[in-house]
């Protein structure tokens, strides 16, 4: 039997759950990399040319069977039998092969369940389909990218600033610091000469101490000494609650020689009473997010703006996207109603329109601080197409030790690629230490799930995976554990939302994952900028389906250059680990495409145990299914100048459930096809629906885009269960935006919800803020 014959592999399903390797380990990678070369200089993937494309798909579908117990080695209860993928399209002889072997038509799938019975009874395993009917992917021509560099270091000192003497020290002793960063050597000077200043410059260089350091300089040097009972003189408004613990800790090592100045936080998910109590002793450099300052403005009769000195707005771009324009609307105004005229320092590494229009409105005669210098721009070598002229949008400046890769993965191998990913990274090799963004927290709390009960058996061969989780869903306390516990960790994944994507400083992170793209090339910018901070170096990689390429053009645009790994070189990884050793038939061969044949075996081991273990019980059954909901959800959220990249109607939703570890799109999501998502074929009353769908949608596109606001405003209290209409309809995919409207509204699924819970979070902040 030839490779691109259907096989059968005899699987031990009680060796997956250790992790053992039933025989003498291999030399791995390295073994996989010398056949590889020895192979000659083949473009990866022959069975990637030969994949059908969508078109093909469509009627290939209707033949391709995913499960097939058949060919070679009869099955017995310890060994149950896997088919692996296809290399080539399917021939004739293959489909009427596959036809004999119990396919899975669609005709044929309602047989399946009785069949998957069956398997289960009989000890078998299903097969996974992994690599049959992905879209093409395309051979990538890389646009021509200008890069905009900025210079971080400087070599002067602090102690040139004529800054307090104990401030000098204390930068030195507690902070360790001596010489300024680029942005703080031009914004410290201008903020202390008293001027308003508008400040841009990249992720990781060093802004919260340019405005740190004179808000401490000027405040220690007021006469007579300020007191508690002033109330707050600085006031410093960020997006998130991390971020706000964050700057608040910088506060408090800066004012260490200078006792009488007192800084304190406010943010959501911190008891109320608690905090009210520390306004009414007073609290002199206050940090806080929006949405619960605005709740103590309303709230707190100890809030009193009389003295403010300074108002910082960190990361202003996203404080003033739609999501708390209205609560810093109510803020400025409670401020210049009360206070004296005061120094307002607007700060983000991407300035945006809106941080224009914003400086115009409240900023007077603003000292315009950027990095990045135009004249030092390089061109990134190129075969490629050049950008649109015309599309250039805002530049934004990467850090230059930041290596930033993108990968072409079909829908159905998303998870293994990102499991092979993060085993490549953090089980196989050491010090390294991974954030992985994603669209949604129910995603964020399904694949923590699936990848310790599949990934972290325990080897002594390799280090142990270990996995955290951040997103807005979390219970306060539990999201400073995770926060602290992943600073002080040397390695570890911490699987996130956007909600860890602006300011935080967790140190020696190596690798950023993007398994969702980003809404925007901002978000792009800030996400990949928690790695290579401050001079240091730094990975990232963007996960895009073949459909999702053009995302390469509009990063382009943003001055923005990635470049390209390969899917089998990512997979390849699974060489390293006989666990997954499908029958090892392709181990004595040397051939490039045995070897391929062989990675994709093991892809298909790996992806069927994360089917098993989806398929467990109902529970895991269950989460998959609205990790896949929130997912979809999020897909109808991209702004509109990005529909034509990201357009829920493009995706495949058989394929797009199989990278949550289903085997089939849910039932109860097809009757929702007013998502607009495909599904082999649809009816016209499903497409009637996804019109609807799609009209609603764009008028609630405003309300959409708020998603990416779900960065909490700091207002909890509210259950919104109480709040909700039920949705009319039983089955609600997509229902949300029945009431809250955009697409991430207020879907089935508890208070607990990821992507609606992330949204509930902003709706309240702006709810109370009214
Ligand atoms: N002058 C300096 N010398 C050395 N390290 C510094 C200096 N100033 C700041 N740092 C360190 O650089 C890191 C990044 O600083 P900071 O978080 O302020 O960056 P940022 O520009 O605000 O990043 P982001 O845009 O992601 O919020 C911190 O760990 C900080 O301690």
């Amino acid at each position: 039997m030839s490779s691109n014959d259907q096989l059968s592999l005899n699987i031990h399903t009680e060796t997956f759950p250790d992790v053992a390797p039933r025989r003498k380990p291999l030399s791995g990678q390295e073994k996989w990399l010398l056949k590889k070369q020895k192979a000659g200089k083949r473009k990866a993937g022959p069975e990637m040319r030969s994949m059908p494309s969508f078109k093909q798909r469509k009627t290939e579908e209707e033949e391709a069977p995913i499960i097939s117990k058949q060919d070679q080695a009869p099955p017995s209860k310890t060994s149950p039998t896997v088919t692996t993928p296809q290399e080539a399209p399917p021939t004739k002889t293959k489909k009427k092969k596959k036809r004999e072997g119990g396919g899975q038509g669609r005709g044929e799938q309602k047989n399946r369940g009785a069949g998957e019975k069956a398997g289960h009874e009989g000890g078998f395993i299903k097969t996974s389909s992994l690599f049959n009917h992905n879209p093409d992917i395309p051979d990538l021509e890389r646009p021509v990218v200008s890069e905009v560099k900025e210079k971080v270091f400087t070599t002067d000192s602090f102690s040139n600033l004529g800054l307090h003497p104990h401030l000098v020290a204390t930068l030195e002793k507690v902070l360790g610091v001596s010489t300024m960063t680029s942005v703080q050597k031009q914004t410290i000077p201008a903020l202390m000469s008293g001027r308003d200043a508008v400040v841009r410059s990249q992720t990781g260089s060093g802004k919260t101490l340019s405005y740190g350091i004179p808000i401490v300089q000027s405040l220690q040097a007021v006469l007579p000494k300020i007191q508690r009972a002033d109330g707050p003189l600085a006031l410093i408004l960020v997006p998130t609650r991390e971020l706000a613990q964050q700057s608040f800790q910088i506060f408090q090592k800066l004012v260490k020689p200078f006792t009488w100045i007192v800084p304190g936080v406010l943010m959501g998910g911190e008891k109320r009473k608690a905090e009210k109590a520390r306004l009414r002793k007073g609290i002199n450099i206050l940090v806080s997010t929006p949405g619960r300052l605005v709740d103590h403005i309303n709230n707190t009769l100890n809030m009193v703006f009389s003295s403010v000195q300074w108002l910082v707005l960190d990361e202003a771009d996203r404080i003033l996207d739609m999501g708390f324009e209205k609560d810093l609307t109510v803020i400025l105004n409670s401020l210049n109603s009360n206070g004296p005229s005061r120094q307002n320092v607007l700060l983000s590494a991407t300035l945006t329109n809106d941080l224009a229009r914003l400086s115009d409105v409240c900023l007077k005669d603003p000292v315009s601080v950027q990095v990045s210098d135009p004249n030092a721009s390089e061109v990134t070598p190129s075969t490629g197409s050049s950008t649109q002229p015309g599309s250039q949008s805002e530049s934004f400046s990467v850090p230059e030790a930041l290596k930033q890769h993108m990968v072409l993965v079909p829908s159905k191998l998303r998870l293994v690629c990102l499991a092979s990913f993060i085993m490549e990274k953090c089980k196989f090799s050491e010090g390294n230490k991974m954030i992985v963004f994603m669209a949604s927290c129910e995603a964020v709390e399904f694949l923590l799930s699936l990848f310790k009960s599949v990934l972290c058996g325990s080897s002594a061969k390799h280090q142990p995976l270990k996995f955290l989780r951040l997103h807005g869903n979390m219970k306060q306390e539990e999201r400073t554990e995770v926060y602290e516990e992943f600073s002080v960790s040397k390695s570890g994944v911490l699987l996130c939302t956007d909600v860890a994507a602006r300011g935080l400083d967790l140190p020696q992170v190596t690798w950023i994952v993007q398994y969702n793209p980003p809404i925007s090339a901002a978000e792009y910018v800030h996400r990949v900028g928690r790695t290579a901070r401050i001079g240091a170096e730094g990975n990232s990689l963007l996960f895009l389906t073949p459909a999702e390429t053009a995302y390469i053009d509009e990063l382009a645009n943003h001055n923005i250059s990635l470049s390209e790994m390969k899917l089998y070189d990512i997979l390849s990884t699974l060489m390293q680990d006989d666990a997954y050793k499908g029958r090892g038939k392709y181990h004595s061969k040397s051939s490039s495409s045995a070897l391929q044949q062989e990675v994709r075996e093991r892809a298909t081991v790996l992806q069927t145990e994360f089917e098993n273990a989806v398929h467990a019980n109902q529970e895991t059954l269950q989460g998959a299914k609205k990790a896949l909901q929130s997912f979809l959800r999020s897909y109808t959220a991209y702004p509109t100048a990005l529909k034509h990249i990201f357009h829920i109607r493009s995706l495949h939703l058989g394929h797009a459930a199989k990278s949550f570890g289903l085997r089939d799109a849910p039932q109860s999501l097809s009757s929702h096809t007013g998502s607009g998502a495909r599904r082999g074929s649809s009816s016209s009353k499903h497409n009637r629906t996804a019109d609807k769908a799609e009209m609603k949608l764009k008028l609630k596109r405003r309300e959409a885009s708020l998603l990416t606001s779900e960065f909490s405003s700091g207002l909890d209290g509210i259950d919104l269960q109480n709040t909700e209409k039920k949705p009319k309809d039983s089955v609600p995919f997509l229902s949300g935006r029945g009431r809250g409207g955009g697409a991430g509204g207020r879907g089935r699924g508890g208070r607990g919800g990821g992507w609606r819970g992330e949204r509930g979070n902003f709706r309240k902040g702006s709810r109370e803020g009214q």
